[in-house]
């Protein structure tokens, strides 16, 4: 984990080697599964409207859920759907036994409320744990569904670093569905928490403090490699699409929050944007929908503590 001369570059998380492994367990889970009860976990995934990144999202989680196995069916609703219509299909997943996990796609059009539309979907099938039940247990340290970035970061930091206990942690973005569930996963690991977010002064020097460093922002290169401390584990989750005229006039390329370069020259390890995060959070998907479904069929989990699991 330290640096030295001979060793300059922090150790990448390989995000993509990762998310392989849990998904070829969730498949031989599913198929276990199958095996034992005829039980096939049954995932699906509604998009409103036709934004092109969400539709790749979209098109990937089913493409995945498939291929381990999964029964996976995508919906899709026009632009201009109202938001009775959307309570009317999530009404309909909810009482479908065959229907073990629900994921609306974010972001919904302006005329649809996205609280009221979490808030319909049954507790027990939200797989992206983003229902206040879910984010309740999560802080009151129940066993509900934990939403699947964060999942994701966890099995990850705790693959590098193994028991986080009594770490210096920072997580810098506060939305519900990425900085506060990670917060308080970390929390949950015996970790001290710092969330930083907008309105937070001297965020170097916070990050200078941390051995854990989960960037959740929106905002390419925001964390400079002079705030890493030195052998630090940096969780990059951003996406930003950043413009690239060296490769022609309207192209661009994926980045994340934190200026991967530098920060690699000074962390212990770092994941790197694409490859890191985003795919550990599709395999999170599929082994929430396992373990909704399991829940739901009041079957035993086939292989409870395996793959990092949190
Ligand atoms: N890889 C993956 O699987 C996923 C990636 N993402 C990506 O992660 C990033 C964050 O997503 P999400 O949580 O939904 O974003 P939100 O926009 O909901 O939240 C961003 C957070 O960052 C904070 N923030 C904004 N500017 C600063 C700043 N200058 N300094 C410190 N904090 C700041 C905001 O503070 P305030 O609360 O004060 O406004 C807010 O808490 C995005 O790039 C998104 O694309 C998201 C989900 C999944
Ligand atoms: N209800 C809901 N649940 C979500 O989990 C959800 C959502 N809405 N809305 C959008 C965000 C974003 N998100 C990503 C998942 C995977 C990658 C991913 O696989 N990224 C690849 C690269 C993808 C590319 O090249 O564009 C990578 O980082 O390697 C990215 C982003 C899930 N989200
Ligand atoms: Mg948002």
């Amino acid at each position: 984990m330290t640096q030295t001369p001979a060793d300059p570059q922090a150790t990448l998380i390989d995000g993509k080697a990762m998310a392989a492994r849990v998904r070829a367990h969730v498949a031989r889970d599913v198929a276990t599964l199958q095996e034992r009860h005829g039980l096939t976990p049954g995932l699906h995934v509604v998009i409103v409207g036709d934004n092109p990144a969400s539709q790749i999202y979209v098109r990937n989680k089913v493409a995945q859920a498939t291929e381990a196995g999964l029964a996976s069916v995508k919906h899709e609703l026009p632009a201009g759907t109202a938001e009775a219509d959307l309570l009317a299909l999530v009404a309909r997943l909810n009482a479908d036994p065959a229907v073990h996990g629900i994921l609306v796609q974010l972001p919904l059009p302006p005329q649809i409320d996205e609280q009221a539309v979490i808030a319909a979907i049954a507790p027990e099938k939200d797989v992206d744990g983003f229902h206040v039940i879910n984010a309740g247990k999560l802080a009151t340290g129940g066993d509900g569904l934990v939403p699947c970035t964060p999942l994701g970061c966890l099995i990850m930091l705790r693959d590098r670093l193994g028991d986080l206990s009594g770490l210096d942690a920072l997580v810098i973005g506060r939305s519900n569905i990425v900085g506060k569930p990670m917060a308080q996963l970390l929390l949950r690991e015996h970790c001290t928490v710092t969330v930083a977010h907008s309105r937070s002064r001297n965020l170097a020097d916070l990050c200078r403090r941390a051995d854990i460093v989960v960037a959740a922002v929106g905002r390419a290169h925001l964390v400079q490699g002079d705030w890493i401390k030195p052998g630090a584990t940096v969780i990059d989750v951003g996406m930003n699409r950043v413009p690239t005229p060296e490769k022609g006039a309207g192209k661009t390329r994926l980045a994340g929050d934190v200026d991967f370069a530098a920060a690699r020259a000074v962390a212990g390890a770092i994941t790197p944007v694409p490859g890191g995060v985003g795919p550990m959070t599709i395999a999170c998907l599929l082994k929430n929908t396992v373990t909704a479904a399991c829940r739901q069929a009041g079957v035993p989990l086939p292989s409870p503590d395996s793959s990092g699991d949190a």
